[in-house]
């Protein structure tokens, strides 16, 4: 649904890294265009989108970079993730594999990030129950200890894909009172009257 912005408008880059297949470019095409593709191809490089959100009275605008998760490409991931305001880390809950190599993603923000990013885990294709791998206490415990938030997703159904994306707009806001907002990759423009997804709009599951 469209709504009428806030005239504050909060420029967020938001990174998305993860295994190949995981379901990071199908998050991002569920959330900015509300699509879903069967045989989505696999990115080269990166791709960028950016959509926006109202959260209350202010809006953040995403400006997301989509990685691509082919190992040839991994050295391209710093240029996404430095000065990055959010990034969600995905792995599908159906690949044992993928959930690895996202905790060695996560390790690598730790390590090279900024320690204000807003780090979400996303257990995505939670759509195939029967074929899953990765059992969800697993993951909200490693969450929990690695101080990431973390929701199961679905780029197939739309569950909890506007939630992510909002429930980090929410945490940006309210993070930003307390730090220098340009240094954690936010930075504030005026742009009434833009269209956006409104927070009533938001969050099916
Ligand atoms: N069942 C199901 N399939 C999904 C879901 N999300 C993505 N897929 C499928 O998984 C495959 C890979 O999805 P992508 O979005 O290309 O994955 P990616 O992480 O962007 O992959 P790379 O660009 O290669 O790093 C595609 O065939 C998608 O249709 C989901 O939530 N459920």
């Amino acid at each position: 649904m469209a709504a009428s912005a806030g005239s504050k408008i909060r420029n967020a880059k938001l990174v998305l890294l993860g295994d190949v297949g995981a379901g990071k470019s199908s998050l991002v095409l569920r959330f900015v265009k509300g699509q879903f593709v069967e045989f989505q191809e696999s990115t080269i490089g990166a791709a960028f989108f950016s959509q926006t959100l109202a959260v209350n009275d202010e809006t953040v605008k995403f400006e997301i970079w989509d990685t691509a998760g082919q190992e040839r490409y991994h050295s391209l991931a710093p240029m996404y993730y430095r000065g990055a305001a959010a990034a969600i880390v995905v792995y599908d809950i159906s690949n044992q594999a993928s959930f690895t190599r996202a905790k060695k993603w996560v390790q690598e923000l730790q390590a090279q990030g900024n320690q204000n990013t807003v780090v979400a885990l996303a257990g995505n294709k939670a759509d195939l129950l029967e074929a899953r791998e990765v059992q969800i206490e697993e993951a909200k415990t490693y969450a929990q200890e690695n101080g990431l938030f973390f929701m199961e997703t679905s780029a197939k159904t739309a569950t909890n894909v506007n939630d992510i994306f909002y429930e980090i707009a929410k945490r940006l806001l309210q993070g930003q009172a307390a730090q220098n907002p340009q240094a954690a990759g936010m930075v504030l423009s005026q742009r009434p009257n833009e269209r956006v997804v409104s927070a009533a709009s938001c969050c099916s599951s």
